[in-house]
């Protein structure tokens, strides 16, 4: 009160002290979220230790053998267990380097590429390359998962952020090679939302492949033709069998070798009549007279013998379909009919070089019904060409498996391969020179291209291809009329 007057109290303003909500718990709920909370945390350290003992199991697991020896039998057993440990591992690589190497070494090479190149500099190449977004004031970065390292690359898993597609990283190949220290980078996609990068550290297509020996047995396989070795090891098979195959390289990329490999392996069956080769030679021969017992017809020229002859396949084909219609959908080895396999070298000279142009559209006409049509009656055409351009090979896209030798410009890579498949890593225009027979080859349906080299058939091989292939002479012995041999026995 006032001289009789009410005046309102100030109000408070003090601060009213904050607690947290937890500690308005009841004291048994907060025991119990206390447990929950170590355990949670014993579970977090546990698959963390499991996770560094996956990803780095040699680093891990040797050493804490290696303690767990010396705390329990002492120091002498321990480098008596190193030493033996060396000398088995000698033994090893001296018995079987590939498997050493496999199982052992790249092990090694793995943790160590891991723990000093991938891990550390992960987080800074992925924010500088822009591979990370921040949303919401938090960083969404893209998952180092598994790396594996085959000594020659580095198989590197990511997965990648939301939203993000695998272009991303194609577009960053290159600083990522450069980032990570390997001289390319090649991108893979394994399944929704994971990528595996290939960092490429040295070329194991370097060496050139001597042929196998030929083989007696006449079962060929013509899904899986062997004619040379993909840079992973494997072989590398080219499908004959319902598929057309298009080669393409400048002069000196190793066109023969692919050719010459193809030939090698269906030796058997061309011997045994299974597999028929046509051949077209418009440089006179150069190629395909190296070794001419290998085909049943063979023409050395780009005129009107060349054209007749794939006028007359042409009919064969569609001959042999419309007797095929309702019975059978692809050629099988039972009908009793070969396998015929039509081999152009210099495709261009017969479709688009070619002066007259009534025979030039001729021949591209029966070669598009070969190709087109000749899948289920057992037709296949190898095609050998220098250049890729449309207007020289305006129907590229009928051959299923196309193989992309040394190329000048990578536009070229992008007709023979197709639309993006050089982002993926396909480079033909940087095979080098000294390197003929190398290939990337893209067959449709399958997504990623491989690299191989194709065997190097030498001109000693095709001699003894020749004689393999050559028509066998029965020489009837000669007799003694008066049978005077079996008296002197
Ligand atoms: N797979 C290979 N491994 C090692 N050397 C090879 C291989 N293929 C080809 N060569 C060598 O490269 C050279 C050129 O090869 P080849 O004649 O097959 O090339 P090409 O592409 O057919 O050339 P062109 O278009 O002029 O006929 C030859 O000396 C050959 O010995």
């Amino acid at each position: 009160m006032n001289g009789g007057k009410w005046v309102d109290p100030a109000p408070f303003e003090g601060v009213r002290p904050r607690v947290p909500w937890w500690m308005l718990l009841p004291g048994r709920v907060k025991w119990l979220a206390g447990v929950l909370a170590l355990v949670w945390l014993a579970v977090v350290v546990v698959v963390r230790l499991v996770l560094v003992v996956v990803r780095y199991p040699v680093a891990t697991l040797v050493p804490a053998l290696a303690a767990w020896c010396w705390l329990r039998f002492g120091l002498s057993p321990l480098v008596l267990a190193v030493l033996s440990l060396v000398c088995a591992l000698t033994v090893w690589y001296g018995l079987a380097r590939e498997s050493f190497l496999r199982h052992c070494w790249y092990r090694l090479l793995t943790d160590w590429r891991r723990a000093t190149v991938y891990v550390p500099r992960w987080r800074t190449v992925v924010r500088l390359a822009e591979l990370s977004k921040d949303s919401r004031g938090r960083e969404h970065r893209p998952v180092l998962r598994r790396v594996r390292s085959e000594g020659w690359r580095d198989r590197v898993r990511v997965r990648m952020i939301p939203a993000q597609s695998p272009e991303a990283w194609e577009l960053r190949r290159e600083g990522l090679a450069h980032s990570f220290g390997a001289r390319s980078c090649r991108v893979r996609v394994l399944r929704p939302r994971v990528v595996e990068l290939d960092f490429v550290h040295r070329d194991p297509l370097l060496r050139p492949l001597p042929v196998p020996p030929l083989s007696e047995s006449a079962e060929v396989d013509l899904r899986r033709v062997t004619v040379g070795r993909t840079e992973s090891g494997k072989p590398w098979r080219l499908r004959l069998l319902g598929s057309q195959v298009l080669v393409v390289g400048v002069p000196g990329a190793g066109k023969g070798s692919v050719l010459w490999s193809l030939v090698w392996q269906l030796a058997p069956a061309v011997r045994a009549g299974m597999v028929r080769l046509v051949g077209i030679d418009p440089k006179g021969g150069m190629e395909l007279g190296q070794c001419p017992d290998a085909f049943d017809r063979v023409v050395y020229d780009n005129g009107p013998d060349a054209v007749d002859l794939l006028e007359e396949m042409a009919a064969e084909v569609k001959e042999r379909a419309s007797r095929y219609r309702g019975v059978r959908r692809l050629w099988a080895r039972s009908t009793g009919e070969p396998f015929t396999v039509l081999v152009v070298d210099e495709l261009a000279d017969l479709i688009a070089y070619q002066q007259d142009k009534q025979i030039r559209e001729r021949a591209a006409r029966a070669i598009q019904t070969i190709t087109s049509q000749g899948r289920a009656p057992g037709y296949a055409v190898v095609g050998l060409v220098q250049d890729p351009r449309k207007e020289v090979i305006s129907f590229r896209h009928l051959f299923t498996t196309r193989v992309a030798l040394r190329l000048d410009e990578p536009q070229q890579v992008d007709m023979v391969l197709g639309d993006s498949v050089r982002q993926r890593g396909a480079a033909a225009h940087e095979i080098s020179e000294n390197t003929p027979g190398v290939a990337w080859v893209k067959t449709d349906g399958q997504r990623e291209p491989d690299r191989a080299r194709a065997f190097h058939v030498t001109d000693a091989d095709l001699v003894e291809l020749g004689v393999f292939l050559a028509p066998a002479t029965v020489h009837d012995l000669p007799t003694r009329p008066d049978g005077a041999g079996e008296a002197a026995a």
